[in-house]
């Protein structure tokens, strides 16, 4: 069998990209996928996503980790997923799309894709650290020092260790001006810290607003792969019009015999 895939990163997340409207892609298959995001036996990437027809949209997003496994949102790989759809000619400069957690509105201009993520009601805040969901869920903490913080190591304890088997990814923060924050995560999933998280940075900057570390709710987060903002708006509480901004860039493309 022959697979056409396009690699893309965002904010160095990478994805492979494949065009599934044929349906001929074997989506059960997770040894494959885990094969295709090995970055030594393999492609290379943090995800897999397939790009599907949608009876009510432009089109279907289906998002696989690393590990083989189908998962929750991908916000990062959402935009790769609409500079790839326009790559394709199924979009021009505006998407509509369905993904696991429901439809997404997306502008694409140049490089830079603004995607609306879904709505976020429950946001559970603790001594030192806040519980979200954003798509797929969320641990947001502060820490200091966070350069030189052993992200795979705590990310990996807090993973397992606090979240059962279902788990959660960690970010880790460090306040950086009134409205910017650093931010490190790690994935479940991946198993691993990756450059950077959509459904993360989003996390961190509803987290840091309810913690009453900023007043803004236009917030810029900087991750090791780059720079992304996350806009909001506060009605009492619930987090509506949530949108996340950056780059989304193809990188290369190729055929895998399999
Ligand atoms: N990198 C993603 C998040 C992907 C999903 C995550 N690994 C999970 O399984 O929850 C993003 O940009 O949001």
């Amino acid at each position: 069998m022959t697979i056409q895939f396009y690699k893309y990163q965002g904010t160095g997340n990478d994805f492979v990209m494949i065009d599934n409207r044929s349906m001929e892609f074997p989506k059960n298959n997770t040894k494959l996928i885990n094969h295709l995001c090995d970055r030594r036996f393999g492609i290379g990437a943090d995800g897999l996503i397939l790009l599907e027809n949608d009876e009510s949209a432009d089109f279907k997003m289906v998002y696989y980790n690393a590990d083989g496994n189908e998962s929750t949102m991908c916000g990062n790989g959402g935009r790769c997923l609409v500079a790839f759809a326009k790559f394709l000619r199924v979009i021009d400069k505006e998407a509509a799309f369905n993904a696991v957690d429901g439809l997404h509105n997306a502008v694409i201009e140049g490089d830079i894709v603004k995607l609306q993520m879904i709505d976020v009601e429950a946001v559970e805040s603790f001594d030192n650290h806040v519980f979200l969901n954003t798509g797929s869920p969320h641990h947001v903490q502060q820490v200091e020092g966070l350069e030189r913080f052993d992200v795979k190591k705590e990310g990996a304890r807090l993973r397992y260790g606090k979240y059962g088997e279902s788990g959660s990814n960690i970010n880790f923060v460090e306040q950086a001006g009134t409205d910017i924050f650093s931010v490190r995560t790690y994935e479940r999933g991946v198993e691993d810290e990756t450059f950077s998280c959509g459904t993360g940075v989003t996390a961190v900057a509803i987290a840091m607003y309810v913690k009453e570390k900023t007043d803004a709710t236009q917030i810029t987060l900087n991750t090791p792969g780059g720079q992304l903002k996350v806009s909001f708006e506060d009605r009492d509480g619930v987090f509506e019009n949530v949108f996340l901004q950056g780059p989304a860039k193809q990188v290369f493309k190729g055929v895998v015999e399999w």
